[in-house]
């Protein structure tokens, strides 16, 4: 595409009269740049990408998108904000790729990993070829790739996008982090359905307050259309058991899908029954009456289910096709994945990083364990400090054992984290280790028969980030170790 033709889409009332090289890719790093990139520089929060325009000319670009003008051989053009610019250039560049794909977005505190995977399993059960973005992997048509980012940037997301499209796939589920809304990753992204679990404290570290997370995560739904789209159908599915559905209604102009368990929804839980290994309850919707059986547990397992419901219903799946997939689904992995070597004390991996996760993963855990509960737990650093004592305090609540830990410190000191926990105990007796494998190595020496030990925070992550170094670590291996060396 034309330098010119590419520009027109982000200024269509300017002409240009400056040279027009042929691009050959849009490239965000200058170590990506190949003869002929458009380079977009970016500033972020480590380095200023516009340090790298010159490098990047030199790597062989043909033009710079920037924010600043800059002496260089090739065209500068100037914009208010290079990050809308790159997903509007990306999107262009890609040939619009997001339109070719069914496309589901889940918003929301927790749950958004495992509703993607329960949407996935769904559609790709109904026949269709499927892609999914999230925290654990990029996955496309089963095949898994490494990712940095939950919601990735706008030109690694329409990339995706793009050879998710050349491959074939039909229909994409994709997490939408509160970070991406706000900074605009998913501009340029043509949703279809858009999912809210939850909303519950986390991030305040980025967005300050309650409310800011909260519109944040509302972009997502008044984005999906501001005309009435019947065909195809828009839906935005919410939780009505959550406050901050209220104003996602007022926000959206697509077609809304409820669901709940304590308040009337369009689908709503009724008589839960649960046991250690699944759970049955009634689904009351348009549809009539049905049961629904899993083998996920916990109330916010239903929630999931429910809303992974509401999505597979918008997508035109029949509600029996999606009750069938959901008996078949055994679980997402690091989210309430047992470890079993064959001890008489159960042992829970789980991926409960915010104060509310920790109080569901808790309280599941409480229904059925017979004697003592020892949970092991940290915060990670450079994240949202005010969430450190109120986790702490969950823990000390809902265990008879809580053990403080290390999560990822990242560039803080461990022990300054724990005592930031420290802060919110008051009374409750607890234990300090600040080293993760012998926290779990401790738990596990220390369990009897009918014990449950929760080991929470990293759920799936293989990999400690301690200061710079990324250090292999799998709770689920730690704790293997442990049991057999006991
Ligand atoms: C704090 C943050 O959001 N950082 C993101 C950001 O990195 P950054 O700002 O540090 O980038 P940088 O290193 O300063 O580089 C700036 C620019 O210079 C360019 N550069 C850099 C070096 C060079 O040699 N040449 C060059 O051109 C870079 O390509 C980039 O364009 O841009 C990167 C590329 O898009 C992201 O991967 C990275 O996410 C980091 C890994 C991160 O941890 N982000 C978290 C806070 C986050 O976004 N989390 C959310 C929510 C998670 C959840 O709750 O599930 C998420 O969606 O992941
Ligand atoms: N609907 C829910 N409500 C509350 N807690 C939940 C819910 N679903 C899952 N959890 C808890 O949150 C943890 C993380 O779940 P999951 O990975 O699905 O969430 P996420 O929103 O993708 O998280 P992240 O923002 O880190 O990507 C789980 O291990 C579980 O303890
Ligand atoms: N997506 C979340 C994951 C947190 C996982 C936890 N293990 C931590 O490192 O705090 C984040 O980046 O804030
Ligand atoms: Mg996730």
């Amino acid at each position: 595409m034309k330098l010119h033709t590419l520009i027109s889409y982000l200024q269509p009332y300017k002409t240009y009269s400056g040279d027009n090289p042929d691009i050959s890719s849009i490239e965000n790093d200058s170590r990506n740049i190949q003869k002929g990139s458009l380079f977009i520089c970016i500033k972020g929060y480590n380095v200023d990408g516009h340090d790298y325009a010159g490098l990047a000319v030199q790597n062989g670009a043909a033009a710079i998108i920037a924010e600043k003008d800059m002496n260089l051989t090739v065209p500068v053009i100037v914009v208010p904000d290079s990050k809308r610019a790159m997903a509007v250039l990306a999107d262009a560049f890609l040939g619009q790729p997001s339109r070719e794909l069914h496309l589901i977005g889940i918003t929301g505190t927790n749950g958004k990993t495992t509703i993607s995977h329960l949407i996935e399993k769904i559609i790709s059960d109904s026949g269709k070829k499927t892609g999914l973005i999230g925290t654990m992997y990029t996955k496309i048509d089963g095949k898994e790739y490494e990712v940095k980012n939950t919601t990735p940037d706008s030109l690694t997301l329409q990339k995706i996008f793009k050879q998710m499209v050349d491959e074939g796939v039909s229909s994409t589920v994709m997490e939408v982090s509160s970070h991406a809304l706000d900074e605009g990753r998913i501009h340029g992204c043509d949703f279809n359905i858009a999912v809210f679990s939850n909303l519950t404290q986390d991030h305040l570290d980025y967005h300050k307050t309650m409310e800011a997370y909260k519109n944040a995560k509302g972009l997502l739904f008044s984005q999906l259309g501001s005309c009435f789209s019947h065909n195809p159908p828009k839906f935005a599915v919410l939780n009505n058991d959550d406050e901050a559905t209220k104003s996602y209604i007022r926000a959206t102009a697509a077609h809304i899908l409820t669901y709940g368990i304590d308040h009337k929804a369009d689908l709503q839980a009724k008589n839960i029954q649960m046991t250690s290994t699944g759970t049955t309850f009634e689904l009351i919707s348009p549809f009539g009456v049905h049961t629904v059986s899993m083998q996920l547990i916990g109330k916010f397992s239903v929630y999931n289910v429910l809303a992974s419901i509401g999505a597979g219903i918008a997508t035109g799946i029949s509600i029996e096709e999606i009750i069938h997939s959901i008996k078949e689904v055994q679980g997402v992995s690091g989210r309430f994945e047992t470890v079993d070597a064959g001890q008489d004390f159960s042992v829970i991996v789980d991926y409960s990083h915010t104060p509310d996760s920790l109080k569901n993963a808790l309280s599941t855990v409480k229904q059925f364990a017979k004697k003592r509960v020892f949970v092991i737990v940290g915060c990670g650093g450079d994240r949202d400090r005010s969430k450190r004592p109120l986790m702490a305090e969950i823990a000390c609540r809902f265990s008879s054992d809580p053990i403080f830990t290390s999560d990822n410190p990242r560039s803080e000191d461990p022990n300054q984290i724990l005592k930031d926990m420290e802060e919110g105990v008051q009374g409750h007796p607890y234990k300090l280790i600040a080293d993760r494998k012998e926290a779990i190595y401790y738990a596990v020496k220390a369990a009897n028969e009918g014990d449950v030990i929760l080991i929470a925070g990293k759920g799936h992550e293989t990999y400690q980030l301690i200061g710079n170094q990324i250090i292999h670590f799998d709770d689920r291996e730690v704790a293997k170790e442990a049991i057999e060396g006991r």
